[in-house]
This record gives C-alpha cells, sequence and structure tokens, in this order.
C-alpha cells in the first residue's frame, strides 16, 4: 500500500490530542501495512517533557524545534525508502506544514474524538507523563485538518481493530478517486 501509488515511499502522520489513540492505532497499521512505527514524543527535548509532566502546557515556541526534528526522521525514512507511520499530535495547520512539506506521499491520519471519552480513557492509562488534566489546552490549540489537508479522519468511539479498518479502507479509497 502507498499513499502516492507512483512513489515507493509513504508517511501517515497519526494525529490528534493527547489520548486519543495516536500510539495505540499507529501501532495497529503497522502491524498490519508492516511498517514502521514512530513517536513524536520520542523527539521531544528533556525541557519539553519536563514541562508537561509538571502540567504546563507547551507553546508554541516548545513546539518548533521538535517539529523539525520529527520532519527531519521523516525526511530520512524517505530518503531510505522506508515507509512510516509517525504518531504525532500535530495540533496545529501550521505544525502539519512542517511535517507535510506539501508532499503527496504524507498522508494525515486525524482521530477526532468527545472529550469526554478520551478524558476517560486518559484517567485510566497507565503511567504516562502526560497528565489528564492539560486534555483542555490541548483542545483549545487544537485546529482540525481541513479538507485541502486531504485528511484521512477517523471516529476515536470503535474498537482498535474497527479504526485500523476503516482507515485502511478510507485510504485505499483516496488513491482510488486521486
Ligand atoms: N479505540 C480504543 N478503544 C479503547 N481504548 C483505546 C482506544 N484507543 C486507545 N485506547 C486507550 O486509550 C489510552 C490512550 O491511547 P494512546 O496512549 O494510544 O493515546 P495517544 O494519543 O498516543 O496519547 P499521548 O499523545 O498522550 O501519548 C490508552 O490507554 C489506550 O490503550
Ligand atoms: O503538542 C503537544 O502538546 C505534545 O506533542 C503532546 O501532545 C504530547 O507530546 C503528547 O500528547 C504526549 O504523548
Amino acid at each position: 500500500m502507498s499513499a502516492d501509488r507512483d512513489a515507493g515511499f509513504c508517511a501517515l502522520i497519526v494525529m490528534g490530542v493527547s489520548g486519543s489513540g495516536k500510539s495505540t492505532i499507529a501501532n495497529a497499521l503497522g502491524r498490519r501495512l508492516g511498517w514502521i512505527v514512530e513517536d513524536a514524543d520520542r523527539f521531544h527535548p528533556v525541557s519539553n517533557v519536563e514541562k508537561m509532566s509538571a502540567g504546563i502546557a507547551l507553546t508554541d515556541d516548545d513546539r518548533w524545534s521538535w517539529l523539525h526534528a520529527v520532519a527531519a526522521e521523516i525526511g530520512r525514512k524517505r530518503a531510505s525508502g522506508t515507509s512510516i507511520i509517525m504518531a504525532c499530535s500535530a495540533l496545529k495547520r501550521a505544525y502539519r506544514a512542517i511535517l507535510m512539506h506539501d508532499r503527496r506521499d504524507t498522508r494525515i491520519v486525524y482521530l477526532r474524538g468527545d472529550k469526554d471519552l478520551i478524558a476517560e480513557r486518559l484517567r485510566a492509562r497507565d503511567a504516562h507523563f502526560m497528565p489528564p488534566e492539560l486534555l483542555e489546552s490541548q483542545f483549545k490549540t487544537l485546529e482540525e485538518p481541513t479538507e485541502d489537508e486531504r485528511p484521512i479522519v477517523v471516529d476515536i468511539g470503535a474498537t482498535v481493530n474497527d479504526i485500523a479498518d476503516r482507515i485502511l479502507t478510507m485510504l485505499e479509497r483516496s488513491q482510488t478517486v486521486s
């Protein structure tokens, strides 16, 4: 499977607020597609992780260098022809622009969910540096992707398997019509 039939490389950016299921769904997609799965959290400077752990929301300035590091990783995978699924919050359009670079070989998968459901999942989640209290600020920062970003949008209310199935079906469909 490829988001661009003419190219061997494809990147999927699985985006959404904290607790929307990015890591879970990215891993499910990785198992099905056999692609490498990465988590953008791995590229945060220690200072960002410390801030979030202390319950302080990141600012744009905290995020720029991190986003460029994530984009650089996607670029390295592109250079080696290794398709990748990147779990990354990518909350704002400007953040996604850094990751997408107007490339047809990179597609956004947006995990859309109700705040109450996500809060419930965050409360039930095992130890994680991201405190549930930051969910409010995640929603405030969120700019949902618009049509021109060609997002695959999926509701997170279903099971992990169903969500992964839907994403792959929508990806296939959007390729046949583009
Ligand atoms: N479709 C689902 N149904 C039920 N539980 C789910 C589903 N997707 C994710 N979860 C659970 O919700 C919690 C949050 O998921 P996950 O950690 O993957 O989110 P995330 O977006 O990667 O969060 P963060 O950005 O904070 O790292 C986890 O405990 C996960 O097991
Ligand atoms: O942009 C952000 O605010 C961050 O990326 C957060 O979303 C966290 O890193 C993530 O939720 C924890 O995994």
